[in-house]
């Protein structure tokens, strides 16, 4: 059984942009400028735009904060969303999810000009990808396909068997593995809360993808022998002992799955730190295409 290791693997990933970074700025050209809009105090959003923005400085990208408060009104979210699109001095940037109740997410991912939507969840990219053209695609499973392609895991004719069907993870991830390509060229079979019989599927698949937020949902006698395991959960589960007052756990009974698994990402330290690489590099991606236009 073999780790598939995120955190060096995004270790590796941020030192190749930082030297990229190095190269334009050799050339005198502009580095990349990423921007993160956070609304509200989510404490585990704050932990993810907070490592964003702490990557573009180890990296050596421009970044820029903007926090916005819980009861920001839709109209004015908008209007900050219109700001960003029109500043030329911003490659790409994010709106952190989730968005409090009472703002409707689609309308402001709607609003993201295409051409900044790094996190690739605009219609116009996300039908891009489906079309196998050149686009930004959602880091977590553009970063799934950076660990596969990584680790020589062999994906074509193989059964993927993706669990939830979120637009952020699930439904992209079911797409990029059905694509042409390494990695690509599943068979791939999409489930969900509705799926009867999920135990079906999953003792058929050679590889695995659950993004499915229950810990530790996936049993050993769930899966086959020498299966690939892609764990997507991170859910946080009070733990007095622990000093964060939580532990982070996956979808994955990992004790178990890994006896039986050739591939495995754990949880913390797998998926999770690919997301932000990723997020990097389509920032990157960004700016080139924007000095290209030039
Ligand atoms: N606008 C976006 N919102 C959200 C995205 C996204 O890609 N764009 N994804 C997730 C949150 N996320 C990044 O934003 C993210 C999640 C987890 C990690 C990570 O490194 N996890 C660690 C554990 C860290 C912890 O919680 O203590 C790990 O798995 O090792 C990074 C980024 C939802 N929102």
């Amino acid at each position: 059984m073999q780790i598939l290791d995120g955190k060096k693997t995004s270790e590796d990933i941020k030192n190749e942009i930082a030297a990229e970074v190095q190269s334009i700025k050799a050339a005198g050209g502009k580095v990349p400028h990423l921007a993160a809009v956070i609304v509200g105090n989510n404490g585990a959003s704050l932990t993810y735009v907070g490592s964003k923005v702490k990557s573009c400085q180890q990296i050596g990208f421009d970044s820029t904060l903007v926090a916005l408060p819980e009861d920001i009104t839709e109209v004015d979210l908008l209007g900050k969303i219109k700001e960003l699109n029109e500043d030329d001095n911003l490659d790409g940037y994010i709106v952190q999810l989730p968005l409090p109740k009472h703002i409707d997410e689609q309308k402001i991912l709607l609003a993201i000009d295409p051409d900044k939507d790094v996190d690739g969840f605009h219609p116009t990219n996300f039908g891009r990808m489906a079309l196998e053209m050149e686009s930004f695609i959602p880091a977590t499973p553009f970063g799934i396909m950076e660990l596969l392609e990584r680790y020589k895991v062999e994906t074509a004719g193989k059964h993927t068997v993706v669990i939830g069907r979120s637009h952020i993870v699930g439904r992209p991830m079911s797409i990029l593995m059905s694509r042409k390509g390494n990695p690509g060229d599943s068979t791939v079979t999409l489930t969900h809360s509705r799926t009867k019989n999920l135990a079906d599927f999953t003792k058929n698949a050679d590889i695995i993808i659950t993004a499915l937020g229950v810990p530790e949902f996936l049993k050993a006698d769930m899966v086959k022998d020498g299966v690939v395991i892609i764990d997507v959960g991170i859910t946080r589960v009070e733990d007095a002992a622990n000093s964060k007052g939580y532990v982070i756990k996956g979808d994955v009974d990992f004790d178990g799955v890994s006896k039986k698994a050739s591939f495995i990402t754990p949880v913390p330290g797998g998926v999770g730190p690919m997301t932000i690489a990723m997020l990097l590099k389509n920032t990157l991606l960004a700016r080139k295409m924007r000095s290209a236009a030039k």
